[in-house]
């Protein structure tokens, strides 16, 4: 038995490259590390696909994995010992008492910690973005593991804490792992039967180093936070490839309908939304929809374009002379950018649409060059302010080449210099034979970009004109006129 002061010696003599002590520690660094990355393989793909997932009983295995999450790592030995143990039903292995085992243990403890934990990041960041992404053609599991990317600095966090739950427990390892010498010793094992001997020294040199691990991962973790949006450089935009993404001058039928609304209702639990709407959309329609807070516009920009389970009927009719069903795109009153560069979240928009891999570089690049982008193109998406913001997010939508572009409000928030730059760029689109469909609640921009108007109010559209009718034609219906007067402001 050694006074405190012999042993705080000892610790330190040993610390100083001791090889006992520098095998034990690279032993649970190697345990823990795999088990780690054992659990990340699972619990990342089983955490993003219970974010989406919906079956019977799923609530069970949510509620399930969350009680997991602090589960005691003593029962966890005993589980896999049984498991394991000669009596078992995997005794036939042999591994019992080796470090295949205590990985074993390991794995099974931080499995349900990081999947219960993906799971939450991943269903945060689908209430912020994964409308957008789904309206980007994104299915469920490739929305949630975008989303992992996406938050790829919470997803690192989650692994280094899982890293840290194993490296520091000692019920798991203890119970499968026996604490032999040289052969399963670890850290955590050592330091509690050398303190129940009385042997302090090794166990606090021990208890040194892992303080000094957990320490480690918590300053990567801080230091995670602190990169935190940066954005590796990608390579330089190349010059511009040959491609043009005006649409081609293709005849264009006069008046060709290509959506036809027949009793469009979507309902929000006791929310009646959008309220028997019947509208045809025609080509090269201008549609602008004006109306209250709360009117109905947005759920109507979402219906149209497929996002929103409705009763009624929306038919889409074939583009003539092409034949072809038109491709629609959205861009959103507050753009979804991805924490990935300016560059990249067009990358993703394109891939998700299933554009070729040839093809999406050029395409990226003439996108960008035509909002103005091209020279931000490797800085972080969320780098860039509102403006630019909503033009990327413009650029996105552009680059699948929509025939019907949806926006809503996509000037809301911006100051009146980036309204113009946008409002510019709507216009360019029409002008390259873009349909478009939009809500906004300035009057002004409504007749500067319509041919169309309508008037929402409660779900209901109350009156549909031409842009010239509706500002200076017969007097409006008493709501929407009385909207206008409210409005004047605009004139
Ligand atoms: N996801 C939702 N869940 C429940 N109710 C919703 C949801 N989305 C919209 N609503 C409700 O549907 C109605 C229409 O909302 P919508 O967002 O379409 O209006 P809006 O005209 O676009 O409003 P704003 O001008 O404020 O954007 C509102 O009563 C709104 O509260």
């Amino acid at each position: 038995m050694h006074t405190l002061t012999d042993s705080w010696a000892l610790a330190w003599h040993l610390v100083q490259a001791d090889p006992e002590l520098l095998g034990i520690t690279a032993l649970s660094l190697r345990i823990s590390g795999t088990a780690t990355a054992v659990g990340a393989l699972v619990g990342l793909l089983l955490g993003a696909w219970l974010a989406v997932a919906r079956f019977p009983g799923q609530g069970l295995l949510v509620w399930l994995l969350n009680t997991l999450l602090a589960l005691p790592a003593v029962v966890v030995g005993l589980l896999v010992y049984l498991l394991l143990s000669r009596a078992g039903p995997l005794g036939a292995l042999g591994i019992l008492f080796t470090p295949t085992a205590m990985v074993v243990a390991q794995s099974v403890l931080v499995t349900p910690l990081i999947a219960a934990l993906t799971r939450r990041l991943v269903l945060a960041a689908l209430a912020e973005g994964g409308d957008q992404l789904r309206a980007l053609g994104a299915r469920p599991f490739a929305a949630a593991l975008l989303m992992l990317v996406h938050d790829r600095l919470g997803v690192a966090t989650v692994l280094l804490t899982a890293f840290a739950r194993a490296i520091a427990e000692v019920g798991a390892v203890m119970i499968v792992g026996g604490n032999i010498a040289g052969v399963t010793r670890v850290m955590t094992t050592t330091i509690a039967l050398e303190t129940s001997k009385g042997d302090l020294g090794l166990a606090l040199a021990l208890g040194c180093v892992l303080l000094a691990v957990v320490g480690a991962v918590n300053g990567a973790i801080g230091l995670l936070h602190w990169l935190g949006g940066r954005v590796p450089p990608g390579p330089p935009p190349q010059p511009a490839p040959a491609v043009d993404l005006q649409r081609q001058a293709a005849p264009m039928a006069a008046a060709a309908p290509l959506i036809v609304a027949e009793q469009l209702s979507v309902r929000f639990g006791p929310v009646l939304a959008l309220d028997a709407i019947s509208l045809t959309l025609q080509r090269g329609d201008r549609l602008v929809l004006v109306g209250a807070n709360g009117s109905g516009k947005t759920t109507l920009l979402q219906a149209l374009h497929g996002l929103l389970p409705s009763a009624g009927r929306c038919t889409r009719l074939a583009l003539q002379p092409e034949g072809r069903l038109p491709r629609t795109a959205m861009v959103f009153q507050r753009p979804f950018l991805l924490r990935l560069s300016v560059w990249r979240n067009v990358w993703v928009g394109l891939w998700l649409a299933g554009v070729p891999a040839a093809e999406r570089h050029a395409r990226c690049h003439a996108a960008l060059a035509r909002v103005g982008l091209l020279a931000q193109a490797h800085r972080p998406a969320r780098a860039l302010s509102g403006g630019q913001q909503q033009r990327l997010g413009l650029a996105r939508a552009w680059s699948l080449q929509p025939d019907i572009l949806f926006l809503d409000e996509p000037t809301a928030s911006l100051d009146p210099g980036a309204q113009r730059e946008i409002e510019a760029l709507v216009q360019a689109l029409a002008a390259d034979g873009v349909t478009l469909v939009m809500s906004t609640h300035h009057l002004g921009q409504a007749r500067r970009l319509a041919t169309r108007v309508a008037y929402l109010q409660g779900g209901r559209l109350v009156v549909e004109r031409g842009v010239a009718q509706f500002f200076d034609g017969a007097p409006l219906p008493p709501p929407a006129a009385q909207f206008l007067l409210g409005e004047l402001g605009w004139r």
